[in-house]
């Protein structure tokens, strides 16, 4: 894919760089020279058969896991060093395909969790206290409230996350990441569990979030009806390796991406 002109003749970087990553878990290759780049402003669509190494791609971005080989580059420099939170603050945020909702907090709170590292080193604490008067707490809240908003959620804002049916607590997911101001969205299953119309509203609010927040989305996602739908261009992985990308006409046609997923060996 051609990188952006920006003025003064030279290319854009890709939002997101994976060069040449490479995963070890002991004895499992969970990666192997995976390549792959995502423009700015693009969805997309990151699939394979179940332990190709999607997830684990995720954990490299964000640093929940770290790569044996190759580099990471957001925005034109490294992330594959930084800590987890220095990758949050610079602009990626995520979902998690087992949700990572606290179902004792209130559904505020959760997404206060999220909005933390703008927060500027205040404790979980004093981000917890929704009463207080200090004006850039208010600001916080005032901004968390209005994600809320967005995302269908006010009214149960002070509702406990744990008594929220499956399809809002993938919103309140959602609503968290967004909170964090991200320029990079990993979405990680968002469809999984979700019934026909779920998945399909769902969807609509991705692509809502997309244009109105100016995100890049990675989506890994099952449900090749919202990936084909949602997505620009896809990347197969197949046993922690790149096996194609292209468009998603171009991947529903490809030979070695039928066969990965009928079982049979590229
Ligand atoms: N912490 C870990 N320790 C050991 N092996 C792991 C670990 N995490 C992942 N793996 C292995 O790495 C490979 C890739 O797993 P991963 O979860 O990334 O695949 P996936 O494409 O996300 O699968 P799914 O679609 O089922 O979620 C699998 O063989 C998995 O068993």
């Amino acid at each position: 894919m051609k990188h952006q002109a920006i003025p003064g003749g030279a290319a854009a970087p890709p939002l997101l760089e994976i060069e040449d990553v490479s995963v070890r878990f002991g004895g499992v290759q969970a990666l192997g020279n995976v390549t792959l780049s995502v423009e700015a402003g693009e969805i997309c669509g990151l699939i394979g058969p179940n332990g190709a190494g999607k997830t684990t791609l995720f954990n490299c971005v964000t640093r929940m896991c770290g790569i044996t080989g190759g580099a990471i580059r957001f925005d034109g420099a490294r992330i594959d060093t930084l800590p987890a939170r220095d990758i949050i603050a610079a602009g990626v945020a995520r979902t998690f395909q087992n949700l990572g909702v606290y179902p004792r907090m209130t559904v505020l709170e959760n997404v206060m969790l999220g909005a933390h590292h703008i927060w500027g080193g205040a404790t979980l604490d004093t981000l917890l206290r929704p009463r207080s008067t200090d004006r850039a707490e208010r600001r916080m809240l005032d901004w968390c409230r209005d994600v809320l908003r967005e995302l269908g959620l006010e009214a149960v804002a002070h509702e406990l996350a744990g008594a929220m049916p499956y399809a809002t607590l993938k919103r309140i997911e959602l609503a968290r990441a967004l909170a964090a101001r991200p320029r990079l969205l990993l979405l990680d299953e968002p469809a999984g569990g979700l019934t026909h119309g779920e998945v399909a509203e769902f969807g609509e609010l991705v692509r809502r979030m997309r244009d109105r927040h100016q995100l890049t989305i990675l989506l890994v996602e099952h449900h090749m009806g919202l990936v084909m739908s949602l997505c620009g261009r896809l990347a197969v992985l197949h046993l922690g390796r790149n096996l194609a990308q292209g468009t998603p006409a171009e991947i529903r046609a490809h030979p070695d991406v039928i066969g990965a997923y009928l079982g049979r060996a590229a």
